[in-house]
């Protein structure tokens, strides 16, 4: 190497070093300029009471600044509290007129402003009540059992007929999506729900994506598929008032006639773009999750033989007792499906489907010690408090025998979200779910085509080939 280059290369290797030197002091200066502007109005003394944190835009909170359980950073353009603890969280969860819902407003622009993410506090619990009495308890679901159960049944006939591999989760969030429309919008024709289902897929890759309106994005091809929701669903609304102003006696009463029934306290109704985004939201929460956790819940089973077999056992002795006159499954054999009910609530703790929820603070509020300042925007990382070996022992093993005994201590478990906002579709989910598996452990097997296929992680983690399987009928033990 001749002496010039020698010397080339040493200015080189001085230049890089100063630029990482100096990336390194921008940092520290960006860092502490976010921090001063965010948290300079606050004045010395609730400043001091603010918990760990530098506003960095993303911050590793657990391991860099102990386990306080709270931690500042900024995120989505806002100054935010992450809580990782379940005393914090539950105690955010609960008090839902210390903390409303704090979704990004491009969430809130997707799902509808008219939806539960964004209305007012009165609203939210009038129509909360309003929806999730008629899926919330055993006793409601009885009335939708008999459709989910066939349902499934044919699902799993039509899956195992053909002959080529099949996208199983693609397959599961079709069946889950037909259950929650039957219930919403009973009767809509196939053509309907097809390109509704179509448009959810494209909604949901949308929704915890960058919020870039420009061709080629997912988020502008969210808000398209949102745009031709709301106009399906305006002509099934429409068709609905017609037939019902003709005197068309409907069937049974489905969610659709009680969004469009029911009166506030002054006999007001609500406009049909209230009632769109009310479906709008029900319909995706009500399948997405369902259709990802069965998908979950069936490879963990196939991946381990013990668990597989235990639960096959359950399923098994259920069969043994229901009378050779009884159709389908009733509820009474679905509350005896206890180590099923273990399996599925492992499966939402270990994925953690919904990871994180938010929600913003209306005053200024103490918090494990620690100040939420009026204003500020919360993430609560439920798979924070999933994957807390001190909550949850060895959280990496997939071990559904954890949930046995007493239920868990509240703010534990937060699958299902806790308080005022708690999911109201769990039992109708713990209820499909359960069905499917059922089905699938007494007749079925999977056959991954690519089992250990690379995960994606967003808008929930999947396999990227979307769980390619084949479903090969192995029994048909009374079905
Ligand atoms: C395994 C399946 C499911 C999981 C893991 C799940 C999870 C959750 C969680 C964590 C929340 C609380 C979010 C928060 O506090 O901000 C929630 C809320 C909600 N879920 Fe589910 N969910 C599931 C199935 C369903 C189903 C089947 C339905 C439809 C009937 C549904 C409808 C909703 C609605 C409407 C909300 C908003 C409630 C409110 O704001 O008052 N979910 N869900």
């Amino acid at each position: 190497m001749g002496e010039e280059t020698a010397v080339g290369m040493w200015y080189f290797a001085a230049v890089a070093m100063a630029a990482a030197v100096l990336a390194v002091v921008v940092d520290a200066v960006v860092r502490r300029a976010h921090a001063w502007w965010w948290t300079a109005s606050l004045g010395a003394g609730r400043r001091a009471r603010l918990p760990p944190g530098d506003m960095a835009e993303i911050c590793m909170a657990n391991g860099r600044f102990g386990r306080t359980g709270l931690y500042r950073a900024f995120m989505f353009s806002s100054p935010t509290i992450l809580v990782t603890i379940p005393e914090a969280c539950k105690q955010v969860l609960m008090d839902d007129e210390a903390f409303i819902l704090g979704w990004p407003k491009s969430t809130v622009t997707l799902i509808g402003a008219k939806s539960f993410i964004a209305i007012p506090h009165e609203e939210h619990r009038r129509l909360r009540k309003l929806t999730a009495a008629p899926i919330n308890g055993l006793d409601a679901l009885t009335a939708y059992l008999g459709f989910i159960d066939h349902t499934v049944v044919s699902t799993l006939q039509a899956l195992s007929t053909r002959e080529e591999e099949v996208e199983f989760l693609t397959e599961l969030r079709r069946m889950t999506f037909r259950i929650i429309v039957q219930i919403f919008m009973s009767g809509a024709d196939d053509r309907t729900v097809e390109a509704l289902e179509r448009c959810y897929t494209d909604l949901n890759y949308g929704l915890r994506a960058m919020a870039i309106n420009l061709p080629g994005f997912a988020y502008h091809r969210a808000l398209k598929a949102c745009k031709k929701m709301v106009e399906l669903l305006q002509h099934v609304l429409d068709q609905r008032r017609a037939a019902t102003a003709k005197g068309f006696p409907r069937p049974s009463v489905d969610m659709m006639d009680r969004l469009i029934k029911v009166e506030d306290e002054h006999g007001r109704r609500l406009e049909d773009d209230a009632i769109i985004d009310m479906l709008v939201m029900y319909l995706n929460a009500g399948h997405e999750s369902s259709g990802h956790i069965t998908m979950w819940a069936t490879v963990f089973m196939q991946e381990n033989p013990d668990i597989l077999a235990k639960a096959k056992a359950e399923q098994e002795e259920i069969m043994r007792n229901i009378p050779p006159t009884q159709k389908g499954l009733s509820l009474k054999d679905f509350r005896k499906m206890e180590y099923l009910s273990q399996v599925i609530d492992e499966t939402v703790r270990f994925m953690s489907i919904n990871f994180v929820t938010f929600r913003q603070a209306t005053r200024d509020v103490f918090v494990n010690g620690y100040l939420i300042p009026k204003g500020w925007k919360v993430q609560l990382w439920f798979r924070s408090v999933h994957t807390d070996p001190q909550i949850h022992p060895h959280p990496n093993k997939f071990n559904p025998s954890r949930w046995e005994g007493p239920p868990p201590r509240a703010g534990t478990f937060l699958a299902f979200g806790l308080g005022p906002r708690l999911c109201p579709g769990n039992d109708l989910a713990k209820l499909e779910i359960s069905v499917f598996l059922h089905h699938f452990l007494l007749g079925y097997k999977l056959t991954r085509a690519n089992p250990s296929c690379r995960l994606r992680y967003l808008p929930h983690v999947r396999p990227v080939d979307n769980c390619l399987a084949k479903i090969t009928k192995i029994s048909s033990h009374g079905y």
